[in-house]
């Protein structure tokens, strides 16, 4: 067998390095990341390492918010059986409500899956990721109809950054595979851990529809349970966890999961803007128009010991249904108007899957645009009446509106992101000083200023530069005459106003107007100055003279 190792030997000659080559090479080994670590890999490819996540700094979570901040454990212990004691399930459910709503995360304890199963599953979970390649690989695809299958990374040629991570997957229900489908060693065991996840299930979701105050049976009754299918995840030990992750920070396409996990520890949940470790344990999660929180949450790669994770999956998945999704109708008023828009499962988990785990909520997708008339809210109009204004953004400014029209508004999610983000206080751009760059006698500068811009693109990709020849004055006219263009009266600036690109001169508002989610507060001139320059008479008048 030829060493998979040896397709990934580009790795680090950035001029040669080709993503989608090392990705084939990789898949074509059909033997997954653990394969390489088989083969005695002591660096971890590039294709796994994510330049814009900052893994050393996240991992650091043993800080004192650490201490303060325990996912909430919850004792189910007889709460769903018939008789149980009323105030206690009361008691539980304000836990679980609570729990969803902070936290959307917790784990449950006495829950009724009798922990020598949990043990045999995630043996035979690693039995089945541990057995020689040539009888996993035999489980190898990516065939979207099949029940049964061994990958690495399922959104492998989707995300831009692959896991240190290999999955098992099973769909369970609602119709179980062929028996002789699945691996003989790990079936029964298998089959035996899903009835007690199934059962559980339903338990939990009878607790989350009263939490949200609605009857008990409802989240089943509109088909949250009816589809599962389990992961066998298996994060081989890595070379250099600092370098990837186990698993991209992610929600999950589901209504629940319930996660199986063993003693290794690994996986942090995103809550109040800090990494929270989840010590070893089970827990779920929920989606529910933001009322109970999806919650973003990622897997360290496994540094000295490979983990295994079982994780569970209800949805409605198997069979496409046009049955629509969506906030449901029971919890919405006008004062706490839908958040999203109806989609199907089919619908979502296509956006879902096509998208793959890039860090960001396939949430955001569905977030409804519009929060006051959705139903009369037609955006596509909206974009074209404005910009058939040819008069740009400066336009509303002058016409005196005081309130943002739609097509403006950012959904709420991203602002706070923006908003929240601690980055600035991590990064300085860096200011690189061009002076005497191009002297005869500066060699020994320019490599000091190459080194500079080396690293600033390295790290940043941002930088500033001083003393780089262009006059002061110069940059103050410019930068007067582009104010003087977009304050000319609207009758002047709508002449160049167009979305015909082959113009050299092209003055509007959004190049993407019609393509981006939302449309951003700004106009733009641009002018075409290379290959071919611009005619003097086609610039506009303020731009055409030095003085
Ligand atoms: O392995 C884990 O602990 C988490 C896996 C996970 O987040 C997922 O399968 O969505
Ligand atoms: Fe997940």
């Amino acid at each position: 067998m030829e060493n998979p190792c040896a397709c990934l030997a580009s790795i680090g000659v950035e001029s040669e390095y080709d993503r989608t080559k090392e990705l084939k090479a990789f898949d074509d080994t059909k033997a997954g990341v653990r394969g390489l670590v088989e083969f005695g890999v002591a660096k971890v490819p590039r294709m796994f390492i994510d330049p814009n996540e900052r893994i050393i700094d996240c991992c650091s979570t043993s800080s004192n918010a650490q201490k303060n901040l325990m996912i909430p454990v919850i004792d189910i212990e007889g709460i769903c059986e018939t008789g149980a004691d009323a105030f206690a399930r009361k008691e539980t459910i304000n836990q679980v409500k609570h729990a969803a709503e902070t936290w959307g995360f917790f784990q449950v304890v006495n829950h009724g899956i009798p922990v020598e199963i949990m043990d045999d599953v995630l043996e035979g979970a690693r039995w089945f990721h541990e057995q020689p390649r040539e009888e996993r690989s035999k489980f190898y695809s990516r065939d979207k109809t099949k029940k049964v299958k061994y990958t690495s990374n399922f959104d492998l040629y989707k995300s831009p950054v692959a896991n240190w991570r290999d999955t098992f997957f099973c769909a369970i229900a609602p119709e179980p595979p062929n028996p002789e489908e699945m691996p003989i060693a790990f079936r029964d065991v298998l089959m035996d851990y899903s009835k007690y996840v199934k059962k559980l299930g339903v338990a939990l979701f009878g607790l989350l529809s009263e939490a949200l105050g609605l009857d008990h049976n409802y989240l089943c009754e509109i088909g949250c349970s009816e589809g599962l299918f389990i992961l066998c995840h298996y994060y081989p030990a890595c070379p250099e966890p600092e370098l990837t992750l186990g698993t991209s920070k992610h929600s999950d396409s589901n209504f629940i999961t319930i996660l199986l996990q063993d003693q290794i520890g690994g996986l942090q949940v995103l809550h109040q803007n800090q990494w929270i470790n989840v010590p070893p344990l089970h827990g779920g999660l929920l989606i529910s128009n933001d009322r109970f929180k999806s919650s973003e949450h990622r897997v360290l790669a496994a540094h000295v010991s490979p983990r295994t994770s079982v994780a569970s999956f209800f949805n409605t998945y198997s069979q496409p249904s046009a049955m629509k999704y969506g906030p449901i109708k029971e919890l919405v008023s006008e004062e706490n108007p839908p958040l999203y828009r109806e989609t199907t499962m089919q619908e979502y988990l296509e956006y879902y899957n096509e998208k793959g785990l890039d860090g960001t909520s396939a949430l955001l997708h569905f977030k409804q645009v519009f929060h006051e008339t959705p139903s009369e809210y037609d955006r596509k109009q909206e974009l074209k009446a404005f910009d058939d204004t040819k008069a740009g953004v400066r336009g509303l400014e002058e016409a005196g509106v005081t309130r943002i029209p739609q097509i403006f508004i950012t959904p709420p999610d991203v602002i706070d992101k923006l908003v929240n983000s601690d980055d600035e206080k991590a990064f300085r751009i860096p200011v690189i000083d061009l002076d005497g760059i191009n002297m005869n006698d500066g060699l020994s500068r320019r490599k000091n200023v190459i080194d500079q811009v080396r690293q600033a693109a390295e790290t940043c990709g941002f930088f500033q530069v001083v003393n780089h020849g262009v006059p002061t004055d110069m940059l103050d006219r410019m930068l007067e005459r582009v104010r003087r263009f977009s304050e000319e009266p609207k009758e002047e600036r709508s002449k160049f106003y167009t979305r015909d690109l082959t113009r050299k001169v092209v003055y509007n508002c959004n190049f993407d107007l019609f393509q981006s989610l939302v449309a951003n507060w700004r106009d733009t001139l641009s002018c075409m100055f290379a290959p071919d320059s611009v005619n003097l008479e086609e610039l506009p008048q303020v731009f055409r003279f030095a003085n």
